[in-house]
């Protein structure tokens, strides 16, 4: 029986370490939820505490509403599927995925169905009969997935299934994991450092960052009003630009520099006249103008369908690190294509772009339209 996940202020220390500060999430009954950021974040080990290989260092999680924190992993009913498959190579497919089902001793007719099945979800009922080492690595994590699901575990948990996939693969069986889950209706758990792979795979993500969840939304949420500058730049890309509140009669302006405002009336209530920020503009977010903020073109690069152009700001107007911003054409917008050192205006789209306080760590824009 599936089940909800709630993660209650929880701990995690290695030694005096503490990798885990505080943290709480509350996921869904048949949600697929990501754990989404940067190498280190903590991603793996608060997967390991949910599936019971982790010890908890304070605070509570629970299934429905029972606590699990002294609940050891085998009576968990967890399901789980890891990086490098961990199918037994000396096992046919077939016994690979009723392996769990011979353990709980399910009758042999009862496992047959179930492991049929299941190898047909999975599409390798053809193969019942070979070994792990005659098998792609697509087919064996397809195998690996079979077998964690075929015991009708709890919750599934996935820790970077697909990173030994090649790109090609990877999209595919991102596709096959995605229409299994909502096939089988499943609470599922699932660890990337691939934003790509989370956007198109998630019905709910939670971007994380030394151990504190940054931002927890559906992908679109996520995409279209980052929470703080480390998500806007982390999920996809932004280009960070320092600027300055203008209030004038009754309206909010974001003034650029001495040529260039714009009006914006969506800000937060919060926000003061002459208060610095930090705008968040995203690549497709900008465009060729009469009006808005000059640049000098850098270089630009063919995709087919657009043209990705990389372009250098004035030094002091850069909010961070990343010197060089980016916009991107629609090909069929393009009448002439830029070179180097060209000088044009881009406009941002006010109805798009974020806006964050001075250390970029509070969107500053009132939410209009709920992102579902
Ligand atoms: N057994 C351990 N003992 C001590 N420190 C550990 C241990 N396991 C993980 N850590 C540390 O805890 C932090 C979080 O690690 P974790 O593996 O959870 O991160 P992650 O987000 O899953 O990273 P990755 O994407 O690289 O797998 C890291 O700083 C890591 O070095």
């Amino acid at each position: 029986m599936s089940v909800a996940i709630k993660i209650e202020n929880v701990v995690k220390k290695y030694e005096k370490t503490t990798v885990i500060p505080n943290l709480s999430l509350d996921i869904k009954n048949g949600e697929f939820f990501t754990l989404l950021g940067p190498s280190g974040c903590g991603k793996t080990t608060l997967l390991r505490m949910i599936a019971g290989f982790n010890s908890i260092d304070g605070g509570y999680i629970k299934f429905d509403d029972e606590v699990i924190n002294e609940i050891p992993a085998y009576k968990r009913n967890i399901g789980m599927v890891f990086q490098n498959y961990a199918i037994f190579p000396h096992l046919t497919v077939k016994e690979n995925v009723e392996y769990g089902l011979k353990l709980r001793k399910i009758p042999k007719v009862e496992s047959d169905r179930r492991v049929e099945e299941m190898l047909r979800t999975v599409k390798m009922y053809d193969y019942k009969d070979r070994l792990p080492d005659r098998l792609s690595g697509g087919q064996q994590q397809r195998i690996a997935l079979a077998r964690a699901i075929v015991i009708r575990p709890n919750v599934l948990l996935m820790d970077e299934p697909l990173s030994n996939l090649d790109a090609k693969l990877r999209i595919e069986m991102r596709s096959v994991i995605r229409d299994i889950q909502k096939e089988i209706g499943i609470t599922t758990v699932y660890v990337t450092h691939d934003q790509e792979e989370a956007l198109a795979i998630s019905d709910r993500i939670a971007v994380m960052k030394e151990g504190v969840v940054q931002q927890v939304g559906t992908p679109c949420q996520i995409y279209k009003r980052p929470a703080n500058t480390f998500v806007a730049t982390f999920i996809g890309s932004s280009n960070l630009v320092r600027a300055k509140i203008k209030f004038e009669n009754d309206d909010k302006y974001i003034v650029f520099n001495s040529e260039f405002k714009i009006k914006m009336n969506n800000l937060k209530k919060s926000v003061k006249d002459g208060q610095s920020v930090v705008v968040s503009i995203r690549p497709e977010e900008l465009k060729i103008s009469n009006k808005g903020l000059k640049v000098k073109i850098l270089k630009g690069t063919f995709f087919g369908k657009f043209i990705n152009y990389e372009f250098r700001l004035n030094d002091d107007i850069v909010f961070g690190d990343n010197k060089v911003c980016e916009f991107v054409q629609d090909i069929s917008d393009v009448n002439i294509f830029l070179k180097e050192n060209d000088e044009v205006y881009l406009e941002p789209d006010l109805k798009r772009i974020n806006v964050f306080d001075e250390d970029g760590s509070v969107n500053l824009v009132e939410d209009v339209i709920l992102y579902e």
